[in-house]
């Protein structure tokens, strides 16, 4: 697999790939302030759940080097500004949420500066680590449950960009090329950011996979045609009951896999998951500028006060998903109703 390392943190720096670039320019971008990073996610320059998080906690970190001269009660209130300055970037990926939670539970009862910002750096890079290990995992554990499937689709980017390495929903396809196991993959372009055509078909070609793009119009023709076997997909926030949401357009997908009785498997590790609410109901879905939709490379394809709806994801209810496929196994329908149990403490380290 030759994709770049989408975030390096090196010698105290933090680069990240930048995606707007992607598929035409590999290009790096050094995010040298907490307002670097905020705009980096807020833009999308730097996308997918877990890759938030990971950023984030790197973010903590370079702010927390501001404060080295500050006494440690003024240390914490500071940072706790940061906190919530990053919190604000997006509301839908839960990883967010958890790195940043992460990163201040480290440091809460530390009473040196010094030792604080230290600490702060060592679990920035522990998150980093640890995600590539569980999406590892989470490649090992979604070639299990494809173990007879070689048609599939998927929506968005769940790839490696989208984490520290091998992604989610596209782990399978990256590990299983190492191993000789051949997929026919179908990305969806996924509208309007274009995560699939710009992202996931880019990614799957560095690593070989056979990847054909459709538009996400298409997707219900082209399971029919092409007899799609499976979908699989990323998550952004995954509730108590099973509840996912991710990248508008997901929901459709698990309704026509549905109405095809094909299996439709989301795949996200535990740092995903929000224990914390019931159902998907109380997921915040983020809804982003209308431009996103109104223009298309800079030029307007809708009429100047076009009324517009934006919503970046949306939920799909567990009694559509076959299986939630994690770096701790896989979590079968009819186990949904012990999730907590079978997810335990989110992102506890896992053995690669
Ligand atoms: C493993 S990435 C999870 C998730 O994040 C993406 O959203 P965005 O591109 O807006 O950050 C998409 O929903 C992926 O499935």
């Amino acid at each position: 697999m030759s994709i770049p390392t989408p975030i390096i943190w090196k010698n105290g720096q933090l680069t990240i790939l930048n995606q707007h670039k992607l598929p035409n320019e590999i290009d790096y971008a050094a995010l040298e302030t907490i307002e670097d990073v905020y705009e980096s996610i807020v833009t999308l320059k730097v996308r997918g759940a877990p890759a938030i998080g990971i950023t984030a906690a790197y973010g903590l970190a370079i702010a927390s080097r501001k404060y080295k001269e500050q006494n440690i009660a003024s240390f914490h209130l500071r940072l706790h500004e940061d906190y919530l300055y990053l919190a604000g970037s997006r509301p839908t990926a839960v990883n967010l949420f958890w790195a940043l939670d992460r990163m201040m539970g480290k440091i809460e009862n530390v009473e040196s500066v010094n030792e604080a910002i230290y600490l702060l750096e060592a679990e920035a890079i522990s998150i980093h680590q640890e995600d590539e290990a569980s999406c590892k995992r989470i490649g090992r554990n979604a070639l299990e449950a494809l173990a007879n499937v070689k048609k599939i689709m998927t929506i968005c980017n769940a790839g490696t960009i989208a984490t520290a390495k091998y992604g989610t929903a596209l782990a399978p396809f990256h590990l299983g090329a190492e191993q000789g196991r051949e997929f026919e993959v179908y990305a969806c372009e996924t509208r309007p950011v274009f995560q699939g055509s710009r992202l996931t078909v880019w990614e799957l070609q560095q690593s070989g996979v056979d990847v054909t793009l459709i538009t996400d119009s298409m997707a219900a023709h082209t399971i029919h045609a092409k007899g799609i076997e499976a979908i699989i997909v990323g998550a952004d926030r995954i509730a108590a009951n099973g509840d996912t949401a991710n990248k508008i357009g997901t929901l459709n997908l698990a309704i026509l896999a549905k109405q095809f009785g094909i299996a439709f498997y989301v795949a996200a590790p535990s740092t995903t998951f929000d224990l914390t609410i019931e159902s998907g109901a109380e997921i915040p879905i983020e809804e982003r500028k209308e431009e996103e939709i109104t223009t298309f490379a800079g030029r307007r394809i809708a009429p100047e006060g076009t009324k517009v709806f934006n919503p970046a994801f949306d939920m799909s209810p567990s009694e559509l998903i076959t299986a939630i496929i994690t770096e701790k196994g896989i979590i079968y329908k009819q186990d949904f109703n012990n999730i907590s149990s079978l997810i335990g403490k989110a992102g506890e380290e896992v053995k690669s």
